[in-house]
C-alpha cells in the first residue's frame, strides 16, 4: 500500500510560513495584492478562484477578482491586464485557463508584465525556466507545488525516469523543465503518444495531467513508482476525482497523491507564497 502524499498538511505548512511573511511586510506599510482574470465558466477555474480567494483572505493578501463574460473580446482583457500592470497595489496577476475560443492566450500571457505574472506563463520567466537561470523569477504554481512535495517527501529524482501525461504550459512544460533542471530524465506525452501504458509503466516518477478521469489504471503503473495527479475532473454525480484510477493504483505505488487534498492544495499554498515573493521583489529587489 502507497503512502499517500497528503497535500493538505504540506499546503498548511508553506500557508503558515506565508502568513507569517505577509504580517512582517505589513509592518513595513506593504499588503501583498493578487488580480485574478476569469473570462467564461470552466469547472476546474470556478474551483480554483473561489479556493485561492478564501485563502488569500485569511492570509492577509488583498485579492481582487475581475469576472468577464465568455464572449469578451481580446482587446477589453489586454485594457484589463494593462491597468493591473500600472496598478501599484497589485503585485500578482493570474490569468484563469483555459481562455475562451476567441483569446489567443499567447497574446494575453505575454501581455502580463513579467514582474507581476504570477503563473510563470510570461515568454521571458518559461525562458529563463528552460535556461535553468539563477535569480528571482516566478514559476508555474503547480509544477512548482509539485516540486516542494517531491522534496518533502524525500523522493530522489536525479537519473530517475519522469514520465509527465499532458503537455500544456500551464503543467506540462514548466515540469518538464523544472524535473530536467533537477537532473531527472524525463519523457512528456499527449494525446498523440503510441502505446501510452507502455510508456507509463517505465516511469519512476509518473505526472499525469490530462483532464481525461481513470486514464491511468492500476496495469498503467510500475509496481513502486510515485504517482501525482494534477486532474481535476467533477463527475456527473458531482464527485471530484483526478486522472488516475486512485483505488487501484494505490495498491502499486509506493507514493500517490489523492484527489481532492493532493495537487490542489499545495498549487494554492504556491501561489499565496509566490504572490508575496512578487511583493517582496518589487519593493526590496
Ligand atoms: N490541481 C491543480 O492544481 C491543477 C489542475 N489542473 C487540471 O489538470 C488537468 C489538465 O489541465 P491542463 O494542464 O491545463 O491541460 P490542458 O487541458 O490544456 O491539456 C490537456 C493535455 O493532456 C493531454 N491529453 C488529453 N487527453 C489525453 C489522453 N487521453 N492521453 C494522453 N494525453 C492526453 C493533451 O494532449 P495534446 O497536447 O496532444 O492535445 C494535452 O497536452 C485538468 O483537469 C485541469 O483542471 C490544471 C492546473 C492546476
Ligand atoms: N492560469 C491558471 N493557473 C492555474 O493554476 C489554473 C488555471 N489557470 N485554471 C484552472 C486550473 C485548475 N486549478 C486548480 C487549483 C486548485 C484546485 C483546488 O483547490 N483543488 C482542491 C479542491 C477542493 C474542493 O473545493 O473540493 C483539491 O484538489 O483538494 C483546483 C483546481 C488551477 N488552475
Amino acid at each position: 500500500m502507497a503512502t499517500i502524499i497528503d497535500g493538505k498538511a504540506l499546503a498548511k505548512k508553506v500557508n503558515a510560513q506565508t502568513q507569517e511573511r505577509v504580517a512582517k511586510l505589513k509592518k513595513q506599510n506593504i499588503t501583498p495584492g493578487i488580480a485574478v482574470v476569469l473570462a467564461g465558466d470552466d469547472p476546474a477555474s470556478l474551483i480554483y478562484t473561489r479556493n485561492k480567494h478564501k485563502k488569500a483572505i485569511k492570509l492577509g493578501i488583498n485579492s481582487i477578482l475581475k469576472k468577464f463574460p465568455a464572449d469578451v473580446s481580446q482587446e477589453e482583457l489586454l485594457t484589463e491586464i494593462d491597468r493591473l500592470n500600472n496598478d501599484d497595489s497589485i503585485d500578482a496577476i493570474l490569468v484563469q485557463q483555459p481562455l475562451p475560443a476567441q483569446i489567443d492566450p499567447e497574446v494575453i500571457t505575454s501581455a502580463i508584465l513579467p514582474e507581476k505574472d504570477v503563473d510563470g506563463l510570461n515568454p521571458l520567466n518559461l525562458g529563463k525556466l528552460y535556461a535553468n537561470q539563477r535569480g528571482n523569477y516566478p514559476v508555474a504554481c503547480t509544477p512548482r507545488g509539485i516540486m516542494r512535495m517531491l522534496t518533502e517527501y524525500g523522493v530522489n529524482l536525479e537519473g530517475q525516469n519522469a514520465v509527465i501525461v499532458g503537455r500544456s504550459i500551464l503543467v506540462g512544460k514548466p515540469l518538464l523543465a523544472l524535473l530536467n533542471n533537477a537532473n531527472a530524465t524525463v519523457t512528456m506525452a499527449g494525446s498523440k503518444t503510441v502505446n501510452l501504458p507502455s510508456l507509463t509503466c517505465s516511469a519512476d516518477i509518473l505526472i499525469v495531467a490530462t483532464g481525461t478521469p481513470s486514464l491511468v489504471k492500476k496495469t498503467d503503473v510500475k509496481l513502486g513508482a510515485v504517482v501525482i495527479d494534477v486532474g481535476i475532473n467533477r463527475l456527473i454525480n458531482g464527485k471530484l476525482v483526478g486522472d488516475v484510477d486512485f483505488e487501484n493504483v494505490k495498491e502499486r505505488a509506493k507514493a500517490i497523491t489523492p484527489v481532492p487534498g493532493g495537487v490542489g492544495p499545495m498549487t494554492i499554498a504556491t501561489l499565496m507564497e509566490q504572490t508575496v515573493d512578487l511583493a517582496q521583489w518589487r519593493h526590496h529587489g
